[in-house]
């Protein structure tokens, strides 16, 4: 198994349980590793043979910054769905971060697994 990863991607979004937070936008950071194949990439040097991280970062960023869940747990979960149907990914980890949520902590965040949608 190879993998493909997207680290310290980051994106604004409204996302939060409490009143004063469905008025503003607050900064998650995306951690997503992403199983493939990459040797027919290798072999070719062709983009259309492996995962594209440009278009699977943008794919991300599209569907946060439309997106208005309260819990990271229901992000995640979209977030994952998204690319396993979107991009044809068979197995993937993903960290949802959301660094400002508690004052005291360095970063906050949720990480799943998933091998199907
Ligand atoms: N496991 C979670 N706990 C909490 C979440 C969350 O999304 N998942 N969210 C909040 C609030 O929105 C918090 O971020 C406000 O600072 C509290 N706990």
């Amino acid at each position: 198994m190879d993998l493909v990863y997207i680290e310290g991607l980051k994106v604004d979004a409204l996302i939060g349980v409490y009143d004063w937070e469905r008025e503003i936008l607050q900064p998650l950071v995306f951690d997503i590793t992403m199983a493939t194949d990459i040797r027919q990439a290798a072999q070719t040097d062709d983009l259309q043979y492996t995962l594209d991280y440009f278009a699977i970062s943008a794919a991300v960023t599209a569907l946060v910054e439309q997106s208005a869940f309260q819990l990271i747990e229901s992000l995640a979960e979209a977030i994952a769905c998204m690319i396993q149907q979107q991009f044809s990914v068979s197995w993937l980890r993903l960290k949802v971060s959301k660094p400002g949520a508690v004052p005291n902590a360095i970063n906050v965040a949720v990480q799943i697994e998933r091998g199907s949608c």
